[in-house]
């Protein structure tokens, strides 16, 4: 639903930008340049591109220059040469927003030595696995509460057989999800009735970067004039706003904790408000980029995992076989069970591969010159790295195509060993991933108990006997 209309409003929205910035701007590529907005579909123009051109050529993004990496050994070559402080590129906008009206940076848009200081501090809460798995309880909340929800849908809304609009449903999942980590706060995505003040939020989330990458095309000279940059500033206004309220909250409640005398506990907003790491203002910043990085890459990845598994029964049932096995008569599986539970991993690794939702990742080398291939690039190159292109060459994964899940089994020796940097769906190096692991449990914690509502896609499934306690 929410991706069918954006992509039939987006598509307008592209002739008519593609008119009005060859006319007034002089850019001829917007077809390239929007297919990183638009859809999948315009991404196999990269793999078309790196057939034609070789593993390295440029490109114009508005008034950036390019240089495109579509091979493993390169991708490989120019992360390994990435200093103390990567760059992924200045995100001007997102700072300039910051600037005018006087907020801190989180991890998504500061860098250098501040940026690491960061993320020392947000770090280890999300990134150790041992602190992730604190949040095994308050997911799998949230997990009941979604598979609660699809049940009712389908039995109202779907004739007992469909889940409508089933992107739109799991976007809310993650949403709270990751507000339920981030704020410990429930935001009420998954009631019966919507809060018309959350709905705002996501809203603004969406806004905030639709027009994100199309505010870049245009000199910074011209954005206090664009009514983009006014939708992007009012979009990030009302994100913070929100944003400063649920921590302002959260803030209330410590405080009267302490005057009762009561023990504070809590987990990750909790830990950075008493942590004298930061300071509040940065606290915010970093909460919130954190939870507009983390919602639809994670909603997006579990839509695709779903919409290839009813796509190929036979993996769906060896799925289920080794869910059922863990996780016998409904238990509820905690993180410890998912050592148990290759397959389930490596299904949501193949899907990454297939459906990367960050196709390419940009990195700038700021700090030195860089050899890629026998080329050396100057400082301050922008490189654009095409990890969806070289996911489908052939020859670093066999029938790039095939939805093969147990190529990332470890005792599969049927095929070879895949290269390292032929598919890093969350990036590589210190740079990588904030919320890698999160995602990964969140991915999960659903995929593990969701069999019974997989019937959106019309697949007459056998009842889960897990869905059965939701
Ligand atoms: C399936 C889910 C996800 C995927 C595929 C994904 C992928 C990525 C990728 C490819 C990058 C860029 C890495 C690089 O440049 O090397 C990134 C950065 C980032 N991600 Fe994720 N992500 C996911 C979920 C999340 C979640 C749930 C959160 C928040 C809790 C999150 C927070 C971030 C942040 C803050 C950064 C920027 C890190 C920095 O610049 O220091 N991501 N993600």
């Amino acid at each position: 639903g929410r991706t069918g209309d954006s992509i039939k409003s987006c598509s307008m929205l592209h002739t008519a930008l593609g008119v009005c910035l060859k006319w007034i701007l002089n850019i001829n590529n917007f077809s390239e340049i929007s297919m990183y907005v638009f859809s999948f579909s315009k991404m196999d123009r990269l793999i078309e591109h790196s057939k034609i051109y070789g593993p390295l050529w440029k490109s114009k993004f508005g008034s950036m220059v390019l240089v495109n990496v579509a091979n493993a050994d390169m991708i490989a070559q120019v992360m390994r040469q990435e200093g103390r402080h990567p760059i992924r590129t200045d995100m001007p906008h997102w700072r300039f927003y910051r600037e005018i009206r006087n907020k801190a940076y989180g991890p998504l848009s500061q860098n250098g030595a501040e940026w690491l200081h960061i993320r020392s501090v947000l770090n280890p809460a999300l990134l150790k696995p041992v602190h992730v798995s604190r949040y095994t309880n308050t997911l799998n909340m949230v997990v009941t509460d979604f598979i609660n929800r699809a049940t009712w849908l389908r039995e109202n809304t779907g004739q007992g057989i469909v889940v409508h609009n089933l992107a739109d449903e799991l976007y809310k999942f993650a949403f709270e999800g990751i507000c339920s980590v981030l704020f410990e706060t429930r935001m009420g995505c998954l009631n019966e009735v919507f809060p018309e003040e959350t709905q705002k939020f996501i809203s603004s989330v969406g806004e905030m970067f639709r027009v994100s990458m199309i505010i870049l095309l245009f000199p910074k000279f011209l954005w206090p004039y664009n009514p983009i940059w006014k939708q992007f500033v009012a979009a990030w206004d009302h994100i913070f706003k929100v944003a400063d309220k649920l921590v302002q909250q959260k803030i209330g409640s410590i405080q009267e904790k302490v005057r009762l005398g009561e023990t504070v506990e809590g987990e990750y907003l909790t830990h950075l408000l008493l942590s004298d790491q930061m300071t509040l203002e940065e606290i915010l910043a970093s909460i919130t980029e954190l939870l507009v990085a983390g919602v639809d890459t994670t909603s997006n990845t579990v839509a695709w995992a779903l919409y290839l598994l009813a796509a190929h029964p036979e993996i769906q049932e060896r799925l289920y076989q080794e869910v059922i096995s863990v996780c016998p008569r409904g238990k509820i599986p905690t993180s410890d069970d998912f050592s148990n539970m290759p397959y389930l991993k490596a299904v949501i690794r193949e899907t990454l591969r297939l459906y990367p939702v960050v196709p390419g990742n940009a990195r700038v080398t700021a700090e030195k010159e860089i050899m890629v291939g026998d080329y050396l690039f100057p400082k301050r190159t922008l490189f654009h790295l095409c990890h969806y292109a070289v996911s489908y060459d052939e020859s670093v994964f066999p029938e790039p195509h095939a939805f093969r899940p147990s190529r990332w089994l470890r005792g599969d020796t049927s095929q070879p060993r895949s290269h390292p940097f032929g598919s890093i769906p969350f990036g590589f190096g210190i740079r990588a991933c904030l919320g890698r692991r999160l995602a990964e449990l969140e991915m999960y914690l659903l995929m593990s108990r969701v069999r019974g509502v997989q019937s959106h896609t019309r697949t007459r499934l056998k009842p889960s006997p897990i869905s059965a306690t939701g």
